[in-house]
């Protein structure tokens, strides 16, 4: 077992751990950090930029289960150095999430350190819970939008290099309007951080589940984490209902695997804890 995971589970062995947030009575509670140097170089992002992307990987999960963000709480490590002008850019990036998706940040804690440290947790509601492990046999495994811009943007910006203003790295673009009405045909679905195959090695242990490969996926898409589209499963019967929204929508879906007896294992590691 990897180190994550060993101490994950030393943690907590609560029956509501292991998927995007935890669902209790209506509402789902998760959390994400990023961290300057682990997520982001400061460099690399406007401060507004980093807090409304902080935002947005937290949304994301959110929407994965079909919740609506209600309330944010925001912790925040600040360096000193930081003048108004620079707390203002940061809280603006902040607002501008909570205004988009109609939120209210409702706490928080602030402290001083010499990195740009931000963990945020999102509580969001929800009727219709959508959970990992909930794929069937036979199911269509299917992700949202493309795959593998992520990975050679951050790959640029690690050689020092600048990225188009308009990057899925810089502003991830989530499909909530999309996903909020095709939900009731999934049965599974959880966002794709780590990248698909990490990510779909998550689904198959949820779901007790293997998977039987309908299109090839390249290694460059399948490996490009903090994509934060959609991986979702779902019966033949609801595809067609599904296509039809994605297209209202504006929405790539990719229908690349089936749902078949097994396991499934990424061959690749995960970037945490790596040796
Ligand atoms: N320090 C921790 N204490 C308790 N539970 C944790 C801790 N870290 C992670 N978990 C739980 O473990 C599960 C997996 O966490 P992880 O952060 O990998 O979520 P994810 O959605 O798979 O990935 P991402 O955070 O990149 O979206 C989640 O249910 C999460 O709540
Ligand atoms: C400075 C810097 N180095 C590396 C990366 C790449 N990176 C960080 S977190 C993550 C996946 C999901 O994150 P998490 O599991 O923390 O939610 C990836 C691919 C980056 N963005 N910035
Ligand atoms: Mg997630």
């Amino acid at each position: 077992m990897n180190k994550e995971d060993f101490f994950i589970k030393q943690i907590s062995n609560s029956k509501y751990n292991g998927d995007d947030g935890a669902f209790i009575d209506g509402y789902v509670y998760s959390m994400d950090a990023f961290f300057e140097n682990v997520h982001f170089k400061k460099d690399w992002m406007s401060l507004k930029q980093i807090a409304y992307k902080s935002m947005l990987v937290n949304i994301s999960d959110a929407i994965a289960m079909n919740a609506k963000p209600k309330y944010a709480l925001i912790s925040v490590a600040i360096p000193n150095s930081y003048n108004e002008n620079d707390l203002k850019a940061l809280s603006s990036g902040f607002k501008k999430a909570a205004k988009e998706f109609d939120f209210e940040i409702v706490g928080g804690d602030t402290i001083e350190n010499n990195k740009l440290d931000i963990s945020i947790t999102i509580i969001s509601k929800t009727k219709e819970p959508k959970f990992r492990n909930s794929a069937k046999i036979n199911d269509f495994i299917c992700y949202t939008g493309k795959l593998g811009s992520c990975k050679k943007d951050l790959e640029t910006l690690l050689n020092g290099k600048k990225i188009k203003k308009s990057s899925k790295f810089m502003t991830p673009v989530l499909k909530a309007d999309f996903f909020y009405e095709a939900a009731k045909y999934v049965n599974a679905s959880m966002d794709i951080s780590d990248g698909l195959f990490l990510d779909l090695e998550k689904l198959s242990k949820a779901s007790n589940i293997g998977f039987e490969f309908i299109k090839d996926i390249k290694e460059e898409v399948g490996i490009s984490g903090e994509e934060y589209e959609i991986l979702f499963s779902c019966s033949a019967k609801n595809l067609k209902k599904i296509e039809d929204i994605a297209k209202k929508h504006k929405v790539k879906i990719n229908i690349f695997a089936k749902a078949i007896k097994g396991s499934y294992k990424s061959s690749f590691e995960n970037h945490h804890f790596k040796n």
